[in-house]
């Protein structure tokens, strides 16, 4: 094992807060300037060191060919219909971006409208959100530039795909949302304040909406609708299915809450204008009121009101006291309502979650009744489109062992049935050599975890098997079953266990599962995880030392913690675009938004139960002859959405920790990826390379020799 001579990095022992009376040394605070020569000179020196070890790897090359080759398979999206004209993406394997092509029927010869490809030649410029105008004449699109939140959006005709000169910058976690005279738009805006490419980490305040009728310029965009005593705000925006509302739903962070306002955009006498005179119909965050469809003034919404695992209710803004509220739908104790759609006029599709996995049922609008169900296989649907005027949907299913099944399904026969429209295919490989099963595990308080464990058949439980253990645990985001040709590397070439663990925080079992992973309780995450590597190692499934876990954003948290709390228990761990410090996070882009889900040091009780996981601040010699598992932060300049600074002060501290200290042989190292951000529109060659990346870091770490 080499011993590592890290990167010095200054300590600045002056820079210290006061939290409620407690010094908090922050020595490494000068990292909080992306553009500071010494920050660049530290990325500069952490990739000195942690290139050469994984692109030392003697299989790197076979690592990277076996990747490009599984990668390399036809992916399509659902079709959906616009303006008389079909709609999907498609990937031909390796392209960098996946193309939107438009046909006259579902028969007819593919055009294609828009390639992303053709825009920047790395790739790195990705489709961030579009919308059709209500005829389909028109057609919207964000662009974002090396995966930065920030987009600028562009317009285009239907189905022409003729390019419009407009263009609207400054944009960000943005609705869009077309008026249905096809004339303009509702999209989101932050005020200008020097730079912002995505590698600023400034905050994002004071979001409004602004109105851009077409074929004006971008500065006559008209201000609707800002609040300017509620910095934190976001304002969803929605036009109704019969274009007579404007539905405004803000929200001030990650929770499933939302205010609801409305405007009725037929009464208003002069039309569109500055400062929009809106309704509150709900003005408190007691619960979420997620659209779905309205008949008139009576509304149907997805809420979780008095409903933690959601209902659907109706609303007539005529009679909008809360005791004429109607339920249309029942909250399903045992299965999570994740979405609905109406369709076919008068048809309502739910989807459920039950147990990790979903199930889709028809009811009717009018009654709520239910009428049938849609027949599917385990796994996840991914994607359905179809609007209240479509006669047909169209499903998207997936699963560990199935890259994906496109159905087409009638909505006008009284036994809806799924017809397969399209199958996903990957060349040569046989997934009858895999199985999946669903196991319950123990956490430390008794809860029952569910976990998804995929592996060859016929394996031998010999407690030495390469395990891949994933998870995420927060946001309310649900883990769910899908498809990775990467994934399929590792339990293919390195016989290896792919364990996916679906951790309380996450959206699981409804808002009881997310609201017990947060804030003073938030160490169940952790304890959750710590149990699921427990089972994997008391099933002799496998070791601690090979044991790989995987964690993104607040998985990367997740991850950091858990090798703090239990380095011991874990051989190899990467961490990517982590979450780390949880003092500062809020001061930072849109951190202020996920005080939902972490608190904020502002608060004293907070402070306290922040204080005790907070990766940055929690890390310490282990004792006895325990060292950290090998470890691999992963990070990119263009990541707006948690910033770099979080995993350069987390690898400073951990290198100057257990630098000098004899027993930590593991490697300890960031790669810091340029033109990236948080991970979202990532172009195929860099995702290869990033996979390559960690698959040679996992195979020098564990020792592992490669067979394919
Ligand atoms: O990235 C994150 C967290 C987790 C999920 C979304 N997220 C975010 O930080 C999302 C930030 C931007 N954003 C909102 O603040 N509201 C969303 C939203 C979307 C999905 C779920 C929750 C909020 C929005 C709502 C309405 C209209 C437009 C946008 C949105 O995109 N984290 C990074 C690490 C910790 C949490």
């Amino acid at each position: 094992d080499m011993e590592f001579s890290y990167p010095k990095a200054r300590r600045d022992e002056s820079v210290f807060d006061d939290y409620h009376g407690h010094k908090i040394s922050d020595p490494y605070r000068w990292l909080e300037d992306p553009d500071a020569k010494e920050t660049i000179a530290f990325v500069d020196a952490q990739n000195s060191i942690s290139h050469p070890f994984i692109e030392q790897c003697p299989h790197r090359q076979k690592i990277q060919e076996s990747l490009t080759e599984k990668w390399n398979f036809a992916k399509y999206s659902s079709p959906a219909e616009h303006g008389g004209s079909y709609y999907y993406y498609c990937n031909s394997g390796l392209q960098n971006q996946s193309v939107l092509y438009v046909q006259d029927n579902l028969k007819s010869e593919p055009r294609v409208f828009l390639d992303p490809n053709s825009l920047s030649e790395d790739g790195t410029l990705s489709i961030s959100g579009t919308a059709f105008s209500e005829d389909g004449s028109y057609f919207a699109y964000g662009l974002s530039k090396c995966g930065s939140d920030w987009i600028t959006i562009q317009f285009k005709k239907a189905p022409s795909g003729e390019d419009l000169p407009d263009t609207l910058k400054h944009v960000k976690f943005s609705s869009m949302a077309w008026t249905h005279d096809n004339k303009g738009m509702f999209y989101n805006r932050y005020p200008v304040e020097g730079k912002s490419d995505g590698t600023e980490t400034t905050t994002n305040l004071y979001n409004k909406l602004y109105y851009h009728r077409l074929g004006t310029d971008q500065d006559e965009d008209l201000l609707t609708v800002q609040f300017q005593n509620e910095p934190k705000w976001k304002i969803g925006a929605e036009v109704s299915v019969d274009g007579k509302y404007l539905l405004l739903s803000p929200n001030e962070g990650c929770d499933p809450v939302n205010r609801l306002f409305y405007v009725e955009l037929d009464k208003l006498p002069n039309g569109i204008t500055e400062n929009l005179p809106y309704v509150k119909l709900i003005d408190n965050f007691d619960a979420q009121y997620e659209y779905i469809t309205n008949e008139g003034s009576v509304f149907t919404f997805l809420t979780n009101l008095n409903a933690p695992k959601y209902k659907i209710i109706n609303i007539d803004f005529q009679n909008p006291d809360p005791k004429n509220w109607k339920t249309l739908v029942e909250e399903d104790k045992n299965a999570v309502l994740e979405w609905a759609s109406c369709v076919n006029h008068n048809k309502l599709v739910l989807c459920y979650l039950k147990d990790v996995k979903n199930k889709l049922y028809v009811h009717r609008l009018e009654t709520g009744v239910l009428e049938a169900e849609i027949p599917l296989d385990i796994g996840t649907i991914i994607g359905c489109s179809g609007r209240k005027k479509s006669k047909e949907i169209f499903i998207h299913f997936m699963s560990f062992l199935t890259p994906g099944i496109i159905y087409r399904v009638d909505m006008t026969v009284d036994k809806p049935t799924p017809e397969v429209f399209r199958t996903i295919k990957v060349n040569n490989f046989d997934f009858s050599q895999f199985e999946v099963q669903q196991v319950f595990y123990p956490s430390k308080d008794g809860t029952q975890i569910p976990m998804f464990l995929v592996h060859k058949k016929g394996l031998v439980r010999n407690g030495n098997t390469p395990t891949f253990l994933y998870g995420y645990g927060g946001f309310d985001i649900s883990m769910k079953p899908t498809f990775s040709v990467s994934r399929l590397v590792f339990l293919k070439d390195l016989d290896g266990v792919y364990a996916l663990a679906n951790i309380r925080g996450g959206g699981e079992y409804g808002e009881k599962w997310h609201k017990s992973g947060t804030h003073a309780k938030k160490q169940n995450v952790f304890d959750d995880f710590h149990a699921a590597a427990e089972y994997l190692i008391n099933q002799k499934y496998t070791c601690p030392k090979k044991l790989v876990i995987h964690g993104q954003s607040n998985g990367g948290l997740l991850v950091a913690a858990c090798i703090n709390q239990r380095p011991e228990l874990y051989g190899v761990a990467l961490a990517q675009v982590g979450v780390m410090d949880m003092f500062r996070f809020h001061k930072f882009t849109i951190g202020h938004a996920w005080t939902t889900d972490f608190g904020c040091s502002d608060i004293p009780e907070q402070f306290e139960f922040l204080k005790k996981y907070s990766p940055l601040h929690n890390i310490r010699v282990p004792k006895d002859d325990i060292q950290y598992p090998s470890t691999l932060l992963l990070t990119a300049d263009h990541d707006d959405r948690v910033v770099p600074l979080h995993s350069l002060k987390f690898i400073a501290e951990l290198q100057h920790t257990m630098a000098g200290i004899k027993k930590q042989s593991n490697p300890l190292l960031i790669k810091i990826d340029t033109k990236a951000g948080h991970g979202r529109g990532k172009p195929t060659a860099m995702i290869i390379q990033e996979q390559t990346d960690m698959y040679c870091f996992i195979l020098k770490t564990l020792g592992l020799d490669w067979f394919n």
